[in-house]
């Protein structure tokens, strides 16, 4: 075997990159100012933190979005008017603008959303032209645009503790919105999209870090009358947390138009005199209830996140690194060694909002879905005379006796097509898919009513079969108008024999709106009464699974590893999350961590499985990111196989 020579030609991997792989990137631009807003030096000196004084939380509360609205109970004497299923009095004929329904609220989510449509009249007229507009289907990926720092500038938070308005700068242009856009469930199907303006903020992608750990330090204490006072580096902070936690004020994901990026806080460094770094700060993403959070590309749900005050730890952070005084031992007294802290972990993650209501009303635009919302509770949904007056969900509260309460959704108006994302129900059909019972609000005055409620049913059925298998009722409504009242008898007869509940009700006049919503009530009360059964054996969740799962998989051992050989480029890679973070996490700037290094590779049997492998002279082995080269020595020399390849002249090769 022979001796050991320093490598020098190019390496793949800088030692910069090596220790901190994922620095943000410089601009091109020389000044570096940002071609967004050229008032923005990407270059700018970054605040060192002052974590040790403020909270350790960071609390974000994003501004919620007015997408639904949560109401007072009705008065009961709503109720009090006679029935029309158990009457048989034909009705007069009422002027719709003699309608006692409730108009928009000028400021609501709607009314500017309505603003913006009269924008563009034909929306207004020809709703077929939802299926002529076409969204972008694919989602494009964010780079993340980020600016070369150093290790101290991770931190980006005011004294106050909120993140500076970087992310913000990048975002409130409205080019970055994170919306996903649905797709087409059948091949040669194209995905369709909606108007941006028309979107509900029910789903939305947002990147979370972890805070790294503060680096450990090598100090030496040195005191008058203190001879030799040994090794007092300090350990870096641990970096801080990343939450989610439900915040029962938000109603959608509207917040996350504005901030996509959410960055925990870094540890702070270890100093002198046994000083150890203060903790990173924790950052707490709140999210509306319902929300159910997945990893970007991922099907499989992380979390449900349901009742407000939920709180669920998504990513821990990184460990911090030990300093000197940490290595200090028998066989070394004067250690010259310290950790890097460890990375904090990151992650791309999709919220998507799913209502919780227990009922929600479904069925073709214009029907009467908002109107029998704002009969039967406090609600003030938008109603007019036209197809999609509803773009969002509404939720309201219907009381009854006043000691029990159901919540029920309105939701947008579904076309047939609307499971493959034509007009705006497929956007929402997901909504429904917690409700325990639906009702079908059929237009009666439509010109085949029963072939407006098969194709909704349809619809529904072609988006989930579960969610067709709800139970519900039907409502067949406009009973007030005379081409509505002659088909009722037919309609009826046609579903009854088919075995479904039908009534009818002239929601604009408040008549049979009671009997329907008691029918939906009691479904609700039924589907209560058989989950029971199910609720007592359901254990309590863990919400901090994701970072436990996490953590084992950090916390890998360090002889858990694979080798593979590239035999055109000679080069052996030797893969383990274990030896991964342990290159991480070694500071090359000392002599010791080298020593050590080697001996970590000699003891978790990376060297002997080279040799078993048939490792040559000269051969390239990459560990983690650390890219070295093989020489052969006799094993009593005591020298080490693997020898670093270094150009950089912080990070030296120690001979
Ligand atoms: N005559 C009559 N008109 C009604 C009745 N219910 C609703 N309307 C009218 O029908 C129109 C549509 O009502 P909406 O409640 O907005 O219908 P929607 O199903 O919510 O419609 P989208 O939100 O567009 O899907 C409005 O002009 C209502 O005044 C009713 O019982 N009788
Ligand atoms: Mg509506």
């Amino acid at each position: 075997m022979a001796s050991i020579s320093t490598f020098t030609t190019s390496s793949f991997f800088s030692l910069q990159a090596i220790s901190r792989p994922k620095t943000r990137k410089s601009s091109p631009d020389p000044n570096n100012v940002s071609p967004k807003n050229p008032n923005v030096n990407r270059n700018r000196k970054p605040k060192v933190q002052k974590a040790k004084f403020k909270s350790p939380l960071q609390t974000i509360t994003p501004t919620a979005g007015e997408a639904t609205s949560y109401n007072r109970l009705p008065p009961l004497e709503d109720f009090a008017v006679p029935s029309l299923n158990s009457g048989s009095k034909p009705p007069e004929e009422v002027k719709l603008s003699d309608a006692n329904v409730v108009k928009q609220d000028s400021g609501s989510e709607s009314q500017r959303f309505r603003t913006e449509d009269v924008i563009d009249d034909n929306l207004r007229v020809d709703y077929g032209r939802f299926e002529v507009f076409e969204g972008n289907p694919h989602f494009e990926e964010e780079e993340e645009e980020e600016e070369t720092v150093n290790d101290k500038s991770v931190n980006s938070y005011n004294s106050d503790g909120f993140y500076e308005g970087e992310e913000l700068e990048e975002f409130a242009d409205g080019e970055n919105v994170n919306l996903l856009d649905f797709e087409g469930e059948e091949e040669g199907v194209k995905e369709k999209g909606v108007p941006a303006v028309m979107r509900c903020f029910d789903r939305a992608k947002i990147y979370v870090k972890a805070g790294d750990g503060g680096n450990g330090v090598v100090a030496f204490r040195r005191e008058k009358f203190v001879p030799l006072g040994g090794p007092s580096g300090g350990d870096g902070g641990k970096g801080g947390n990343v939450y989610l936690e439900v915040d029962g004020s938000i109603n959608s994901l509207l917040p996350f138009r504005n901030r996509v990026h959410y960055r925990a806080g870094r540890g702070a460094h270890g100093q002198g005199s046994s000083m150890d770094g203060s903790k990173g700060e924790d950052i707490v993403v709140k999210v509306p209830p319902g929300t159910v959070v997945r990893e970007a590309g991922n099907e499989e749900v992380l979390l449900e996140l349901l009742s407000p005050g939920q709180r669920a730890l998504v990513l821990p952070g990184g460990r911090g690194g030990r300093g000197n005084a940490a290595f200090k031992c028998g066989s070394n007294k004067v250690p010259r060694i310290a950790e890097n802290g460890e990375e904090g972990l990151e992650m791309w993650m999709e919220l998507e909002l799913k209502l919780v209501a227990d009922v929600g009303i479904v069925g073709a635009p214009n029907a009467g879905k908002s109107t029998l919302l704002s009969v039967i509770s406090a609600a003030q949904p938008a109603i007019a005379n036209y197809p999609f007056t509803t773009l969002l969900p509404n939720l309201g509260v219907v009381s009854f006796d006043y000691d029990s309460t159901m919540v029920v959704a309105d939701l947008p108006g579904l076309l047939e097509g609307a499971h493959r994302g034509f007009g705006l129900g497929h956007e929402f059909l997901r909504h429904t898919e917690r409700c325990s019972a639906l009702v079908h609000v059929v237009d009666g005055s439509s010109q085949q009513p029963e072939f407006e409620f098969d194709a909704v049913r349809l619809e529904l059925e072609m988006f989930s079969p579960e969610l067709a298998e709800k139970p519900y009722v039907v409502a067949y409504n406009k009973m007030d108008l005379p081409e509505a009242y002659e088909n009722w008898q037919l309609f009826k007869e046609k579903l009854e024999a088919r075995g479904i509940q039908t009534f009818c009700m002239s929601a604009v006049k408040r008549e049979g709106t009671h009997e329907v919503i008691c029918a939906a009530h009691k479904l609700l009360q039924e589907s209560k009464e058989a989950n029971k059964s199910f609720e007592g054996w359901t254990n309590p969740v863990d919400l901090n699974h994701v970072a436990d799962m996490v953590q084992r998989q950090r916390r890998a051992p360090i002889n858990d590893f694979e080798i593979s050989f590239d035999n055109v480029s000679n080069t052996w890679q030797v893969v383990g999350a274990g030896l991964q973070r342990f290159v991480q996490m070694t500071n090359w700037r000392y002599k010791d961590s080298d020593t050590r290094f080697q001996h970590v590779l000699d003891a978790c049997g990376v060297n002997k499985s080279l040799l078993k492998m048939g490792v040559k002279e000269g051969d390239t082995v990459i560990v983690g990111e650390m890219e070295m080269v093989w020489h052969d020595y006799p094993e009593s020399s005591g020298l080490s196989n693997v020898k670093r390849k270094s150009f950089d002249p912080r990070w030296p090769v120690w001979k």
